[in-house]
């Protein structure tokens, strides 16, 4: 069997698209336009790649973009003021602040520092408790992109046998909520599981989220399982004609054997990373939504 490749580009423009006809009549019917903040601190190059990529996708969905660009020494308390500002300011809808912080920053303190209704990424313990009890909340992005692609490729997935591997808190964890509320089984694996490859075999439905390149063999996958590649991981790839070192992007899940068992596969990259940044104009969407007492934007939430 060859996998069928869930192109995760073509459907984050999809989304993307539904995205920017809520925008439209949010302007149109009500005056109002959604507005995303992205704060980053420390001037790393990755994240400098993703905020800049973020704030091109805000505009061009027609919503304002404000990025706030802060010294990598800055204190907690001016981080805080910056976040509080944000929480108070009406033409922010949305507020994201670009992870990992400086070792100095108490990432937890800042992300709880953040109005709930503002907090896109969904990771305000508020909403972590709302998502686990099955309340209506912001979710976490790649989680929800994740759960859109499983939902649009397989339809109904109660009864089916997940594992997650990985157990973070801004993917493994909230993922296996999301796959519980759709009545899955859920299984969550991790570094230390035994027999980490039995344990995958069983799945209906994977998701690598370990952050270790190509971990996942064709050999751990049943066959026709539908897989969800979160991994996004730089490796070497030998050299380029003038001698300076080559790199490629890989996933969790070693693409090639994977492909060769799976029903379906998302790739890496122009899977899961483009849904990611589609969610989280969608869950801008919503939460200007929400803030404005407007019906939500359907399809756009878990
Ligand atoms: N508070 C916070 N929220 C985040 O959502 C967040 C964050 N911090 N910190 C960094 C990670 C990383 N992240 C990505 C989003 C899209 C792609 C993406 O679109 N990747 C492309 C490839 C990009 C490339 O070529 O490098 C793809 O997979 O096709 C990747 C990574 C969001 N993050």
């Amino acid at each position: 069997m060859t996998a069928t490749v869930i192109d995760g580009k073509a459907f984050a423009a999809k989304v993307r698209g539904q995205v920017a006809e809520h925008v439209a009549r949010l302007k149109e019917v009500h005056g109002i336009t959604p507005g995303l903040a992205v704060v980053l601190v420390g001037e790393d190059p990755a994240s400098q790649v993703y905020v800049r990529s973020k704030g091109k996708m805000t505009v061009e969905v027609g919503m304002a973009s404000f990025e706030h660009r802060l010294a990598i020494d800055t204190s907690e308390a001016d981080l805080l003021k910056v976040v509080h500002d944000l929480n108070n300011d009406p033409a922010v809808h949305g507020i994201l602040v670009q992870l990992p912080l400086p070792d100095h920053l108490d990432s937890d303190l800042v992300i709880n520092a953040i109005d709930p209704a503002k907090d896109v990424d969904g990771f305000h313990i508020s909403n972590v408790g709302l998502l686990g009890t099955g309340q209506k909340s912001m979710v976490p992005c790649t989680p929800l992109g994740s759960l859109m692609m499983l939902r649009d490729h397989l339809g109904s997935l109660s009864g089916k046998s997940a594992v997650v591997i990985g157990r973070s808190n801004i993917v493994g964890k909230p993922m296996a909520q999301l796959l519980l509320n759709d009545s899955c089984t859920v299984t969550i694996a991790h570094s230390r599981t035994a027999d980490l490859p039995s344990v995958v075999r069983q799945a209906d439905i994977v998701v690598a989220a370990v952050g270790r390149p190509q971990m996942v063999q064709g050999d751990w996958i049943k066959p026709g399982a539908t897989v969800i590649d979160v991994g996004i991981n730089r490796i070497d790839a030998g050299t380029k004609d003038d001698g300076s070192p080559k790199t490629r992007l890989v996933g969790d899940c070693d693409y090639d054997s994977c492909a060769a068992v799976a029903g379906a596969i998302t790739p890496v990259p122009g899977g899961v990373g483009p849904m990611t940044i589609a969610c989280l104009l969608a869950n801008t969407v919503t939460a200007c939504c929400r803030a404005n007492g407007l019906a939500e934007p359907e399809g756009l939430t878990a």
